[in-house]
């Protein structure tokens, strides 16, 4: 019998390791991808305590090699769906009663395998699997998921130690329950911390899950399930499936237990399924929680006091890492024309330097995207942009989907600042700039503000105190996470809660407690220690 009231320990970030000439992390890294390469693999769907195989072969390779095969992925169809949601409602009793102190054990554990016995494992995956580059794997696969596991644990024990208020006689105690039903976890391909991180919070507050990554991210998705299983995991509290979007769909949002959505993806595909939602309320037994983290057009805001050098870096980064596949990535920018000159020399200097590749070789920055329409999908916004009298191309420009899907870092200088690249989210390696007049600074603070409808993540670039003030204050409702003089992107758990607003999502913030909350049922308990026997007021029977 647990009579005591446990504290998890207290987590810390998971350094994010430096994969040095001869260090042992990359000897470790190399071996593990040399393996990965070395095999082909074949992945089951993961459904209550089957490991389910058919017929219908996903091809897994990686998008800068597409010729090459690492395995390949069972593909279901609705009847998968409705089972994992069987095998989901049947592991919810025990599950759901389970101490949470038990729980969180499970996702600690997890966390340390992946630290340690995993680490390489999984990052050679994200490397293969989505054309991460080492260092991105690093702080995604290992380090974000790491995070993940460890920060929430810590927020799912804040979440239960939050009590109302008591006076004498009685006692209020709120009970934080997991929600009646399944949750539903629809994950993107470009972050595997997300993709562990979706049905894994969600678990972790008592809740079974049935989760559906996205195709290109399911070889990194079958290692997250076996750290899961390896933790301790029950069978059927977290169901992995790979089925095509709509199709479950079709079974999960007709489902009169679907309890909640924990959804990152585009925004097109987010406002689709609440539409659907909306129009099934009826069916359902309680209100489903739709939680939704979803595109965004990142600004980075330049004023004329801004470090030249520390902006281009910014830019580079912000823009270009893992080839701007980034919900975060920098990809229009607004910069003075006292600094445009500097600024520009110092990125193209960057971009001679950067290296384009396979992630196998180390030295290469900028890898794949993530498959054939992604790629056809950016090279038709070059394209036009070729065509269009509002552009230039001051770099790369160019793009080949021979071996595999390469873009060129890609930055196009316009005249028009509602050019269609500066609003629509492109999601890949392609940065717009805008060159505006220093004494336009807060006109074109208010072009920042109304040029896209998301507010993910945006940055401001100065070093005059009013300058940041007015664009923290201009821009308050642009961007869920704002920056200053750093990159729009990389936040870390713990530290930048992360998730944007409009039509960029919930803005629920991965990764903390606000989430957590969105995953628990709360029933308020008060208990009068000395009942009233006596029904009438003390002033009844007076004038
Ligand atoms: N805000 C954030 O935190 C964040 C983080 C990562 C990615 N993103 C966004 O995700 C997008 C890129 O990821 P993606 O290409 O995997 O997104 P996506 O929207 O295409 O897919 C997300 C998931 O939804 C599924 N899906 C697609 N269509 C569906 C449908 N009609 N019904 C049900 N499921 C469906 C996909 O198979 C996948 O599992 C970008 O827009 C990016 O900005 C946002
Ligand atoms: N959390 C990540 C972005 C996730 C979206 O793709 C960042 O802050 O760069």
């Amino acid at each position: 019998m647990n009579n005591t009231i446990f504290k998890v320990p207290t987590p810390v970030n998971e350094p994010v390791l430096s994969y040095g000439k001869g260090s042992p992390e990359k000897i470790a890294l190399k071996k593990a991808l040399a393996e990965a390469r070395s095999k082909q693999i074949d992945v089951p769907m993961y459904i209550g305590s089957e490991q389910i195989h058919t017929n219908n072969k996903i091809k897994l390779s990686p998008p800068h090699d597409h010729q090459h095969i690492l395995g390949y992925a069972s593909e279901g169809d609705a009847s998968h769906v409705e089972k994992a949601i069987e095998a989901a409602l049947a592991a919810r009793p025990a599950w759901s009663a389970l101490s949470w102190e038990q729980r969180a054990s499970i996702f600690l554990k997890a966390a340390d395998l992946l630290a340690g016995p995993y680490r390489a494992k999984m990052n050679a995956a994200t490397m293969l699997g989505q054309s991460k580059n080492a260092y991105q794997a690093e702080i995604d696969s290992a380090c974000e998921l790491i995070d993940f596991l460890r920060f929430n644990v810590a927020f799912m024990e804040q979440v239960y130690t939050g009590q109302p208020e008591s006076v004498r006689g009685l006692w209020n105690r709120v009970e934080y329950r997991p929600l009646e039903g399944f949750v539903f976890a629809l994950t993107p391909f470009n972050f595997t911390a997300i993709a562990g991180n979706l049905p894994s919070c969600v678990a972790m507050m008592g809740n079974v899950t049935v989760w559906k990554p996205a195709y290109p991210q399911i070889y990194s998705a079958q290692i997250i399930m076996e750290i899961f299983r390896e933790a301790g995991l029950p069978d059927g509290v977290i169901n992995l499936i790979y089925v095509d979007g709509p199709t479950v769909g079709e079974v999960v949002f007709k489902h009169p237990d679907f309890a909640g959505i924990h959804f990152t993806g585009s925004t097109k595909v987010f406002q689709t399924i609440w539409k659907t939602i909306g129009e099934n309320i009826h069916l359902y037994k309680s209100y489903p929680r739709i939680v939704g983290e979803t595109g965004g057009k990142d600004f980075v805001m330049a004023h004329e006091s801004a470090d030249a050098k520390a902006l281009a870096t910014g830019l580079v980064r912000g823009a270009f890492e893992y080839q701007g596949q980034k919900c975060s990535a920098a990809s229009r920018a607004y910069i003075p024309s006292n600094l445009w000159e500097e600024v520009k020399g110092y990125i193209l200097a960057d971009l001679k330097e950067i290296k384009m590749g396979g992630t196998e070789d180390f030295s290469n920055f900028v890898n794949a995207v993530i498959d054939e329409k992604a790629f056809d999908k950016i090279a038709t916004y070059i394209d036009n942009a070729k065509k269009s009298d509002k552009v230039t191309i001051i770099a790369g420009g160019n793009y080949d989907k021979s071996k595999g899907y390469f873009i060129e870092p890609t930055i196009l200088l316009t005249s028009d600042p509602m050019y269609i690249t500066m609003c629509e989210e492109i999601f890949g390696p392609v940065l717009t700039i805008y060159v505006y007049e220093p004494a336009d600074f807060e006109k074109t603070l208010e072009i920042v503000n109304t040029t896209s409808p998301y507010a993910l993540t945006g940055a401001i670039f100065a070093k005059d105190r009013y300058a940041i003030d007015l664009a923290t204050k201009k821009l308050v409702d642009a961007a869920g996470n704002f920056y200053i003089n750093d990159k729009p992107t990389g936040a870390v758990v713990g530290q930048q809660p992360f998730g944007g607003a409009r039509a960029s999502g919930t803005n629920d913030k991965a990764g903390s407690i606000l989430n957590l909350f969105r995953w628990v049922q709360a029933r308020t308990i008060k208990e009068t220690f000395v009942s009233p026997t006596d029904y009438k007021y003390p002033f009844l029977g007076e004038e």
